[in-house]
């Protein structure tokens, strides 16, 4: 492994533990609050973790509360690490070329070298002509290319990026992205993205944490089509009920009332008892108003909560469920936010796991 991490940060409750290989982008990936920038923070050597360590081909960055090891503590400048951040921050006063040669400037290069390094990274992303400017006189997705560069020009062992489209139109932000595609390849690098094309398109393997800790991992296509917790079956777009695997279905609690969600169960079937998901996607789901009768149907007694077209259908939400229907459907059944109707979903069309 190029990094091993392990780092606990008491007051904000995470306690992380995640390795990444050499040449391997992870994403890491969770819902707001996860404890993604503590984990960033730390690998930069901004935040001292109160137990864990840091190692980075070989190197020991950080080392704390660990009985009979000294305390090592790199400073930032020192990790090999650069982190890409949402905004590119930038010197105000140096020029797009300056910003990028500061890197090798400060691991030694002389002024020439150090110039020629960063005019070749900005020919890289692809804005050498703006060598000349300040970052006040280019636009936020060039600054950002700028920024690529920079962190890059500072040949790092491990690349931090925390949400590096972000802060990004939309129309800029896939093109930056197919940059980084091109750059990244082949690095050491820990992306932090609320965004499942990021995963998909900049990732081999994605890392979910929840509540300060992490609840799955695996490659990005595993994770997103098999996801085990919450937030993975949310940004894959996938309903999930949790729940314990008893008599050949789910017994899952959802609304305050108990049900069974009968699926497919994949291999190994889960054992009485387990936790176990059940879960769908969302063309799967019809809504109905009436609760169906004598059918091997899956239905869950739902009140709508919003409405928005999606791709050609309608994407009906209830909670943390959903449902793509027709116009027609909606318009036929008369539904808006506050109907009550029940969910409908066919055995065949359920996905059984355990998740672990
Ligand atoms: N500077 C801070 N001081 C104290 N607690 C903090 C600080 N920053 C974050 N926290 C807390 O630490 C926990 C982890 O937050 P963190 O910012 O690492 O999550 P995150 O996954 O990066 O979230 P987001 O996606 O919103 O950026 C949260 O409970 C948060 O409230």
């Amino acid at each position: 492994m190029s990094l091993i991490v392990e780092a606990s940060v008491d007051e904000r409750g995470v306690e992380v533990a995640l390795e990444v290989a050499k040449g391997e982008t992870v994403a890491l990936l969770g819902p707001n609050g996860a404890g993604k920038s503590t984990v960033l923070s730390v690998l930069a050597g901004h935040l001292v973790p109160d137990r864990g360590r840091v190692v980075l081909d070989g190197r020991v960055l950080t080392s704390q509360g660990r009985p009979g090891e000294r305390r090592t503590q790199i400073p930032p400048h020192d990790r090999r690490v650069s982190l890409l951040a949402q905004e590119p921050l930038l010197f105000p006063h140096l020029s797009v070329l300056d910003n990028v040669a500061f890197g090798p400037r400060s691991t030694g290069a002389g002024r020439a070298a150090a110039r020629e390094t960063a005019r070749q990274w900005l020919e890289e992303v692809g804005v050498a002509d703006l060598a000349g400017r300040r970052p006040a006189e280019i636009s936020g997705g060039q600054a950002q290319r700028a920024a690529v560069a920079r962190a890059l020009a500072a040949t790092p062992s491990l690349m931090l990026l925390d949400e590096p489209m972000a802060a990004l139109d939309v129309d800029v932000a896939p093109q930056l992205r197919q940059t980084l595609r091109r750059v990244l390849a082949d690095r050491t690098v820990l992306l932090v993205t609320h965004d499942v094309l990021d995963a998909l398109l900049l990732a081999d393997r994605v890392v979910v944490l929840e509540d300060g800790a992490v609840v799955e991992h695996g490659p990005c296509a595993e994770v997103l089509s098999r996801p085990r917790s919450s937030f993975a079956a949310r940004i894959a777009g996938l309903n999930m009920l949790r729940g314990a695997w008893r008599d050949g279905a789910v017994e899952v609690a959802y609304g305050g009332r108990s049900m069974r969600v009968e699926g497919i169960a994949a291999d190994p079937v889960p054992g009485e008892g387990e936790e176990a998901v059940a879960v769908f996607g969302p063309s799967a789901v019809s809504v109905f108003l009436e609760a169906p009768h004598g059918s091997p149907r899956n239905a869950v007694e739902v009140t709508l909560s919003d409405l928005e077209p999606h791709g050609g259908q309608v994407r009906v939400r209830a909670g943390t469920l959903s449902a793509d229907v027709s116009v027609r459907a909606v318009s036929e059944l008369d539904l808006a936010p506050g109907t009550r109707g029940y969910f409908v979903v066919k055995a065949s069309e359920v996905a059984i796991y355990r998740t672990r």
